[in-house]
């Protein structure tokens, strides 16, 4: 059974819908990725499965356990997008305090919290916590996320904001965290880093899941490979398109731009590419240059996002 159950899980803040109805299920040891542009929902979606909201509709189980049971908040780490710190404390005396308030026994939670530091080289553990760098911080509230050697860990946006090092380090972590079996929730607007380690994502644009699947799926449905050929004279006349009904080989999804007395065509598989050289060559053209691009996940996640405003607005 998945480690987490969402179905049909909503909020509203008045008549504001900030959650409209995700469903997903992750399994144990899966590092699962929730991208989307300012405003989709993603903060709310997390904590709700951390229990911190309560949903208007729908449920969030998390190991077998609704969110809010006391039994579930042992099992679970959430790291806030926002971690406020108590400043005037050190990390030490500060993560104590937390393991304390999960029941860690002292030795198990200083064993754990050291190790946890050492990993993430956190000098000045004896530092008033407020002197500290917005990363060391980070990486105080990441270890506070895993005082209690949770199963699940919720992350909010773990690196943002952060210099590409510390970023880069956080990243490598939560790979080893998900190595070690954790199952890792993890929001993010860096797509690089959810396409370096995450299984798979759901890409929330205005409250709603509008894909999901692993970032290869992804890629296959949203993104392939485009080609551009460029001729010395305009096949489209020739080709068969969902604009042009002329007769020859069907090319769907054909742009044709001039640029610099060549003819660009636009499209999205190598039969496509085919069906160009055959009508260029019969009216006695020819090819100059084929360029081939694969859109960035960036550009993918972008497209996904506004295709769905459209539909949305045109509902
Ligand atoms: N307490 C609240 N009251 C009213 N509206 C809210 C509240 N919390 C969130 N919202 C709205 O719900 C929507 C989703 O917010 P959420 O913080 O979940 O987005 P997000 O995807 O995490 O965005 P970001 O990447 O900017 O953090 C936003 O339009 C936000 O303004």
């Amino acid at each position: 059974m998945a480690i987490v159950e969402v179905e049909a899980l909503r909020k509203e803040y008045g008549d504001f819908a900030a959650v409209e109805g995700s469903t997903f299920s992750i399994e144990r040891g899966e590092v699962f990725g929730v991208v989307g542009p300012n405003g989709a929902g993603k903060t709310t979606t997390l904590k709700m499965l951390a229990g911190l909201i309560e949903p208007t509709g729908g449920t969030a189980v998390v190991a077998g356990l609704e969110p809010g049971n006391p039994a579930m908040q042992r099992r679970l780490g959430f790291l806030p997008e926002e971690s406020p710190l108590y400043e005037d404390m050190t990390p030490r005396s500060y993560l104590a305090f937390f393991a304390d308030l999960y029941g860690v026994p002292q030795s198990v939670a200083t064993e754990r919290i050291e190790r946890t530091l050492d990993r993430l080289d956190l000098e000045h553990r004896d530092r008033r916590i407020g002197n500290m760098s917005k990363g060391m911080k980070r990486k105080v509230a990441i270890t506070r996320a895993l005082v209690n050697d949770p199963d699940v860990l919720i992350f909010d946006e773990p690196a943002s904001g952060l210099d590409p090092l510390t970023t880069n380090y956080i990243i490598e972590f939560t790979r080893e965290l998900s190595e070690t079996g954790k199952t890792i929730v993890f929001s993010a607007h860096n797509l690089f880093h959810v396409e370096s380690i995450c299984d798979r994502v759901a890409v929330m644009n205005e409250g709603r899941i509008v894909a999901s699947g692993t970032i290869e799926a992804i890629r296959e449905a949203h993104g392939g490979t485009e080609y551009r050929v460029f001729t010395t004279v305009d096949a489209s006349d020739g080709l068969r398109t969902s604009s042009a009904d002329a007769d020859g080989p069907t090319v769907d999804d054909l742009e044709v731009h001039r640029t610099n007395g060549q003819i660009e065509h636009v499209v999205g598989d190598m039969a496509a590419v085919e069906a160009i050289r055959a009508v260029v060559e019969a009216e006695g053209g020819r090819i100059t240059d084929i360029q081939t691009r694969t859109p960035t996940l960036e550009e993918i996640f972008l497209e996904i996002a506004s295709e769905s405003s459209v539909e949305a607005t045109e509902a």
